[in-house]
């Protein structure tokens, strides 16, 4: 999202302040997230193989890009590719392919980025072949990093398809203007290309359920295939495991991944660039409390990335990778009767694929829960209806089975018991007691851990070695009476400079969210609560820039949080750029009177001065929040 198109919307026929609060909101924090969650953390590279590895992997593989030949050699006819930013694409790919066995159909994953996706000309020559796409949309209607290549061939080529078998799922969010383009647009280019679709297109809204719409989309979706190719679907639910388990009790203590990202020992031998596999060990400086009362915690946290050779921006990101809660992870050991020290390996049984290990390995279980494993997660479907396998009490397992099917009443009971009722893998073992998974299973089926993303909150103008981040603590009681905590800001709340050196592993993420590149042109920033973030380092950037000397344009802060006396942060900060006359600041302070009033009402009240900047000054408009 430019500002450009922020202006023309502001601007725009319909009446200005009426519609603005959500629908901007939504727009302006999908085109600002979009930027830092674009370069998608990768299959990690597992940079080193180990004497203790067995020999059936052959490294061939490891480099070969041709998907047809690893179809062939394997007598496979279905191939899953995938788009995916955060995961969720890649684990539905993962499900279809290894579901394709039920129906006769054998199949792999592929990543659309290591595969010369010119072959799909050649698919049609294996017989009762299929290719399917699941693909999530960002930002603007974009595919994510790993299917750019093969979104652009699709788009500009003319390849002749025709014999090629195919269907799309979508993974999108309807709050998104571009709800699923990449999906719909992939789905209607490959016909036009000459492919046949074998099933119609799916599409998963990641705002509402994404799981229910991919399960219900793929009920549909195998009969069809069935149908297609005359197969007869055995039907049967087949679990497999893709990964195989090997425990190591004789491997070097140096050659154990002890939360690395990718590279062994990275942690201890920081080498930049930094990045998302090669995250920068930045100490905290502060971790203070900006909040003066109430229940709630909001942290100002200012890091040191002195020495990383990591640049910023105003507007900029910064990704953190946290560590899972200590007792909920002893918790999850007890639960499947594990050993938490002991030293394993999972690995994948498909040889030909690029994915070696879910996560580096080897590792310790407890490595692996603590750094590597979403624990408090809500698990999603499939994982329920393998634990269900590990119960002892018949009613417990057809319990979970019902939740992981597809009917009505399994969807509602799926959607109160689990979702609704915020339950993670340990509420679940805790609450269905007969069940006792593996631990190298529940390792197997957990998502990976990913980073947590930051506006940061300070200018590089004024901080070109620090980089400040403004959280609030994530705490809040479960319908069951159970306290879940965010990951991320409970592992930041404790980590305190003042009782010795800490550090967290971080890399920056730039973003297009941005100043005009003028000083001089006006603008309007609307940041509730830590919504402020962003604007705090443009501000201080426009600070910066006048104390130079040079002309500025005007800088309105519309600023909403419950009481003034509470959670009003960063009051005395900002009171200084006012009184310097650099900020014009307008706060709304919801509980401090009995009638609620938030920061829309301000914006509806200040037409004319919004008019005067953005219409007639052509200022620049943001929302964060
Ligand atoms: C920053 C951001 C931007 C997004 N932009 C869009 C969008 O423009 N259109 C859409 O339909 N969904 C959008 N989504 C929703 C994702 O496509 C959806 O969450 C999907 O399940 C992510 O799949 P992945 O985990 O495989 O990357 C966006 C999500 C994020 C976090």
């Amino acid at each position: 999202m430019t500002d450009e198109k922020i202006e023309n919307v502001v601007s725009g026929e319909e009446p200005f302040l009426g519609a603005l609060d959500i629908a901007l909101l939504v727009i302006l924090i999908a085109g600002g997230t979009w930027y830092f969650t674009r370069n998608r953390t990768k299959p990690e590279e597992q940079g080193r193989t180990y004497s203790i590895q067995p020999t059936t992997v052959s490294t061939a593989a490891v480099t070969e890009n041709s998907f047809i030949k690893k179809l062939k050699a394997s007598g496979r006819s279905l191939v899953v590719f995938y788009g995916s930013q955060t995961g969720t694409a890649e684990e539905f790919a993962g499900r279809l392919a290894k579901e394709g066995i039920r129906y006769r159909l054998k199949g792999m994953v592929a990543d659309p980025e290591e595969c010369d996706m010119e072959e799909l000309l050649q698919l049609k020559d294996i017989s009762n072949s299929l290719a399917v796409f699941c693909l999530a949309t960002y930002g603007e209607g974009d595919p994510t990093d790993n299917a750019m290549e093969f979104y652009e061939w699709i788009t500009n080529g003319d390849a002749d398809l025709t014999g090629l078998n195919y269907a799309v799922f979508g993974l999108g969010n309807k709050t998104y203007e571009h709800y699923n383009k990449v999906a719909i647009y992939v789905d209607k280019r490959l016909e036009e290309l000459g492919a046949t679709r074998v099933f119609e297109l799916g599409l998963g809204d990641d705002d509402a359920n994404i799981e229910d719409d991919f399960i219900t989309w793929k009920d549909r979706f195998w009969p069809a295939v069935c149908d297609n190719f005359g197969i007869e679907g055995s039907g049967e639910e087949v679990l497999i495991r893709q990964f195989r388990l090997l425990e190591h009790n004789d491997v070097q203590l140096d050659r154990i991944y002890t939360g690395e990202v990718a590279r062994l020992h990275s942690l201890q031998n920081q080498r930049p660039p930094f990045d998302a596999k090669n995250p920068f060990l930045a100490p905290i400086l502060i971790n203070r409390e900006l909040h003066k009362g109430g229940n709630r915690s909001c942290m100002h946290i200012e890091l040191d990335i002195e020495g990383s050779k990591m640049r910023y921006d105003a507007g900029d990101h910064v990704a953190m990778y946290p560590i899972n809660d200590k007792d909920l992870v002893e918790k999850l050991g007890l639960l499947c009767n594990a050993d938490l020290d002991l030293v394993f390996s999972l690995i994948n049984t498909d040889t030909d694929s690029s994915k070696k290990h879910p996560f580096p390995c080897p590792t310790t279980y407890r490595t692996a829960l603590t750094h590597y494993l979403e624990i408090a997660a809500i698990p999603r479907t499939h994982i329920l209806k393998e634990l269900a396998e590990y119960c002892s009490d018949e009613n417990d397992k057809q319990f979970l089975r019902s939740m992981a099917s597809i009917t009505p009443e399994g969807k509602e009971k799926y959607q109160s018991w689990v979702q609704d009722a915020c339950r993670n893998i340990v509420h679940i073992l805790e609450d269905i007691s007969s069940c006792k998974p593996s631990i190298d299973h529940v390792c197997e089926l957990l998502p990976r851990l990913q980073p947590r993303y930051y506006s940061i909150s300070s200018s590089s103008k004024l901080y070109p070695t620090k980089v400040h981040i403004t959280a609030v603590l994530v705490q809040y009681k479960t319908p069951t009476g159970r306290l879940n905590k965010g990951v991320a800001t409970t592992y930041l709340k404790a980590k305190n400079p003042e009782e010795g050196e800490v550090k967290v592993p971080v890399f920056i993420r730039k973003s297009q969210f941005r100043l005009p590149t003028k000083p001089e042109i006006p603008i309007v920033m609307v940041g509730p609560g830590t919504g402020v973030a962003p604007f705090r380092g443009f501000i201080q950037e426009r600070q910066h820039l006048r104390d130079e000397g040079k002309q500025v344009g005007e800088s309105i802060l519309y600023f909403g949080c419950r009481k003034k006396s509470e959670d009003f942060i960063y009051e005395e900060e900002l009171g200084e750029y006012v009184e310097k006359g650099t900020l014009t600041l307008k706060t709304a302070f919801s509980r401090d009177q009995e009638k609620k009033i938030y920061v829309t009402h301000l914006l509806e009240q200040d037409a004319d001065l919004l008019w005067r900047v953005l219409g007639e000054n052509n200022g620049h408009f943001y929302i964060c929040g």
